[in-house]
């Protein structure tokens, strides 16, 4: 690598039904890696118990969403089960420029739009599966933070959320927590490997076309 090219960071995108286990992953994950910083969305949902401001959502007014996407400092930003999420751009061009990873919890429209962004060579994305259908309900439930008619929603949507399980780069199921935790860190560490080989690679790729135009000369 050199001076005057740092390394970027890679942008992590974790997408799946809801209920299926993206924020577990992403706290493990999180407290284990000081190279990876979590993407804070700004919703217009209302608070859950427990979560806190600026540590799981910023939490704002329709109005000032709407004004943040218009003013373009919105990386992206949909509709989801009737409220609007978005992921603020700086923090996440800051923290990349840095040379730290970023992980995104976003579903496939936000997905769909950061892989199709300006930072797309750098962005890894990961749809993670329920075992079953059953057991993502029983997830949503056993959560016990939404009502009876928010899990209904969310089930509701699941089949549409996992149809677009072939867009990502990779998929994992998520059965057993461990074992899915250690596929999505080998994920990352090969990911890594492959971001910082590029360099080297490319130095080898230009000797050998250069050693081929002298043989033709
Ligand atoms: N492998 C697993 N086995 C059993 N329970 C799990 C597993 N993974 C996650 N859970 C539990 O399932 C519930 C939902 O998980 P989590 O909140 O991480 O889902 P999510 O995908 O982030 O959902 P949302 O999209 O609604 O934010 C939590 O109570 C969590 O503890
Ligand atoms: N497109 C985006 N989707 C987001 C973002 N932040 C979260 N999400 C997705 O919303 C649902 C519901 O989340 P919850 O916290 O209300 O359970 C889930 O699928 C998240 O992945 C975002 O910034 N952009």
């Amino acid at each position: 690598m050199s001076a005057a090219q740092p390394r970027r960071g890679l942008l992590i995108i974790l997408s799946s039904p809801s209920g299926a286990g993206k924020s577990t992953l992403s706290r493990r994950l999180l407290a284990s890696d000081s190279n990876v910083r979590f993407s804070i969305s700004a919703t217009t949902r209302d608070p859950r118990v427990g979560e806190v401001e600026g540590e799981h959502y910023y939490f704002t007014g329709r109005g000032e969403f709407e004004a943040m996407a218009a003013a373009d400092q919105m990386l992206e930003h949909a509709e989801v089960f009737g409220n609007l999420y978005g992921t603020p751009r700086a923090p996440v061009e800051r923290a990349i420029s840095l040379g730290q990873d970023v992980l995104f919890d976003v579903d496939w429209q936000g997905g769909q739009q950061i892989r199709n962004s300006s930072l797309r060579d750098a962005v890894v994305t990961i749809f993670i599966l329920p075992p079953s259908i059953a057991e993502l309900e029983a997830r949503l439930r056993a959560r016990a933070q939404d009502s009876d008619e928010v899990v209904a929603g969310r089930m509701a949507k699941s089949r549409d959320e996992i149809s677009h399980w072939a867009e990502y780069d990779y998929v994992l199921v998520n059965r057993d927590l461990d074992a899915c935790e250690a596929d999505l860190r080998a994920i990352i560490a090969a990911e890594r490997l492959r971001r910082d080989r590029r360099p080297e690679l490319l130095g080898i790729v230009n000797a050998l076309n250069r050693e081929f135009e002298e043989r033709m000369a």
